[in-house]
């Protein structure tokens, strides 16, 4: 299994979110997706996921064009998303939320279900078994009859990436999942998001956060201006320059990317961590 983009091209009017993206994301794998701000990385994650539209180029799922599909077939094809601001639904409860993905694939689509009640009722009985499974993993067991809407933030970022990861998908994709996150959260959702890694499965993190993308991801595009920059190693991408370059202007290390960083979450209001 290989996700590939192709020469993938995004335009909003005149502006060119993505230019000439050609990359491929091998499963088993995590990937990181770094850049300045406006530098596209949202836009790859919302052109795979069918959110946006692709202006040119493709985007290839095991020998399947997703950017031909619309995005409930993305979805079906296994292809699962966090968002960068939480969506979650509010006012439905923790377990709910992911109980929610199984619809309709998985509910009512049987006449042996609607006939025959136990059967229904096993099959539901098994679907919230695999619900409770995951929200163990993230440890929101405790949570899972509360409202989604009245979980800490923390919680709720967790949740959603359960949300994510209910229906077992063969692409992850997380956009700046640490967001807002303060640093024992981080530590907590970068050891889940190792725990989660499958052979099966693509895992894509956009994030802001370097010591998370640093210790997490085993591979890394730099997106810059809509192109992209510089794969590699998170130790190949710490030492280029073109990197340092990209993010400061001028070439410094990784200590001031991070500062950079850092200083973008403040203006943004969402949070500042000191190194330990
Ligand atoms: N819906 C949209 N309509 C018009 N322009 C957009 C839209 N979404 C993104 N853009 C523009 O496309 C470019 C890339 O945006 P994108 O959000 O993908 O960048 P990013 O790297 O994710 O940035 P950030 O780190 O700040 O979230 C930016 O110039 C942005 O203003």
């Amino acid at each position: 299994m290989t996700l590939a983009f192709d020469r993938l091209r995004k335009e909003y009017g005149q502006v060119v979110a993505i230019d000439d993206v050609t990359a491929s994301f091998a499963p088993g794998l995590i990937h990181g997706v770094i850049g300045p701000n406006g530098a596209g990385k949202s836009t790859l994650i919302n052109m795979t996921a069918g959110s946006y539209t692709v202006s040119s180029g493709s985007i290839v799922l095991d020998g399947k064009r997703l950017d031909r599909l619309k995005k409930y077939q993305i979805a079906n094809s296994g292809v699962a998303r966090t968002y960068q601001n939480i969506r979650l639904f509010d006012q439905m409860t923790a377990l709910e939320n992911l109980e929610v993905c199984f619809y309709p694939t998985d509910v009512g689509g049987t006449w042996k279900e609607v006939l025959w009640p136990p059967y229904a009722s096993s099959r539901r009985d098994r679907r919230r078994e695999k619900c409770m499974e995951i929200l163990r993993f993230f440890d929101l067991q405790g949570h899972a009859d509360a409202e989604a809407g009245s979980l800490p933030y923390g919680r709720q970022r967790m949740l959603e990436i359960a949300r994510a990861l209910v229906c077992n998908p063969r692409v992850l994709l997380l956009d700046e999942p640490a967001a807002g996150l303060n640093h024992h959260e981080t530590a907590e959702l970068t050891a889940r998001l190792a725990a989660q890694r499958s052979p099966d499965r693509i895992t894509i993190i956009v994030e802001h956060d370097m010591d998370l993308v640093m210790a997490l991801c085993d591979n890394i595009i730099v997106m810059h201006h809509g192109k992209l920059l510089f794969q590699g190693t998170p130790a190949e991408v710490q030492a280029s320059t073109d990197v340092q370059l990209a993010y400061l202007g001028t070439a410094n290390d990784i200590d001031d990317i991070r500062a950079a960083a850092q200083d973008r979450r403040a203006q943004l209001g969402i949070r500042t961590r000191r190194r330990s």
